[in-house]
């Protein structure tokens, strides 16, 4: 693999008994990148996701190659022990559901540390301390007191955060999320699907985000892969694939979702301009440097730094609609 890529999935194909479940699924990732994998129910991302992640389960059949930067050898044929060495160093993982990840009878803080301890040559006491720093970075309120807690005593939109931090602990090559946010309430999907990017842009990790929501692509990804009945059908910048579908499937799947909304969120909110002064937008403004792909919080935006302050902005926040940037 280059050194830019992290990811490279080749000729991926998955049965079970003589039932073909994923055909010649072909695709890779580069570091820093972030790629939006959808598709109706039953298209095959998830499948495609624990492929990646070596939890195929063990009723399937899977050929093909799945390789990951810094790891020798093709995924699919590595033992467990092996991967679970991988697991959560190179790769890690946000499911759906929080509660299934995290375990109720200890403290989160502590789950959080044991991942750090996992990877990581440090004391008990560093590692709970970084655990602490990590759930800040995961904007959980009052981390110190956040760590003390048992998963029941939190929301779910910060159980979802424990997890993430939990997948950032050791600063994954690949971060695979597959439909983190759909259990949560609608009112914290924008924060944490925010924290997913800065998380990964942090570290300049690759993302695979599995979702049928393609507003959420659209507001997390650059690039997208399109999947039916197993197979990859479509591929490339979302803002490409969202306004000129090539594939019929495609263009079904745009027309049945609010291809509208979902074309508003990559057309129109582009932003010709220089830095909007800090505080001028509402909270939860995703603004998107298209050069750098850096993204933050409007709130908190620090000087511009970045090659040409003629590049612009995009916001993919639907809060946004009403906001303009002053040049
Ligand atoms: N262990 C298994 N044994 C048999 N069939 C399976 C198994 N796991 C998945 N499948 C089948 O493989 C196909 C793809 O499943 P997958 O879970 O990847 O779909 P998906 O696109 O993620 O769907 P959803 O959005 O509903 O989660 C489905 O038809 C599913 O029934």
């Amino acid at each position: 693999m280059s050194g830019q890529r992290v990811l490279q999935v080749e000729g991926l194909d998955v049965s079970v008994g003589r039932r073909g479940l994923l055909h010649d699924v072909t695709f890779s990732i580069d570091r820093g990148e972030r790629v939006g994998l959808i598709g109706e129910s039953g298209s095959g991302k998830s499948l495609t996701g624990l492929a990646v992640l070596g939890l195929l389960p063990e009723d399937v059949h899977a050929r093909g190659t799945v390789a990951l930067a810094g790891v020798d050898g093709n995924l699919l044929e590595l033992d467990e022990r092996r991967l679970s060495h991988i697991r959560g160093r190179e790769v890690a993982m946000v499911f759906q559901e929080p509660m299934t990840a995290l375990n109720p009878t200890s403290r989160v803080g502590d789950q959080v540390a044991e991942a750090i301890l996992l990877h990581r040559r440090c004391s008990r006491g560093e590692a709970r301390r970084a655990a602490v720093e990590l759930l800040d970075q995961v904007a959980l309120p009052a981390p110190a007191e956040a760590a003390r807690a048992y998963p029941h005593q939190l929301s779910g939109g910060q159980r979802q955060r424990v997890v993430l931090a939990i997948a950032l602990a050791n600063d994954p090559e690949l971060l695979v999320c597959d439909e983190p946010t759909t259990a949560l309430d609608v009112t914290v999907q924008a924060l944490v699907l925010d924290l997913v990017v800065r998380g990964v842009t942090a570290r300049d990790s690759a993302l695979l985000f599995i979702t049928h929501d393609l507003s959420v692509v659209a507001t997390v990804c650059e690039r997208v892969l399109v999947m039916y009945g197993g197979r990859i059908v479509e591929a490339g910048p979302v803002e490409e694939v969202f306004r000129r579908p090539r594939h019929r499937y495609t263009q079904g799947l745009l027309e049945a979702s609010d291809l509208e909304q979902a074309q508003e969120h990559t057309r129109l909110r582009t932003i010709p301009g220089s830095v909007p002064p800090a505080g001028r937008f509402p909270a939860g403004c995703v603004f998107r440097n298209r050069c750098t792909h850096a993204t933050r919080e409007c709130e908190t935006l620090p000087p511009w730094t970045g090659p040409s302050p003629e590049q612009g902005y995009a916001c993919f926040h639907p809060a946004h609609e009403t906001a303009q940037v002053g040049s």
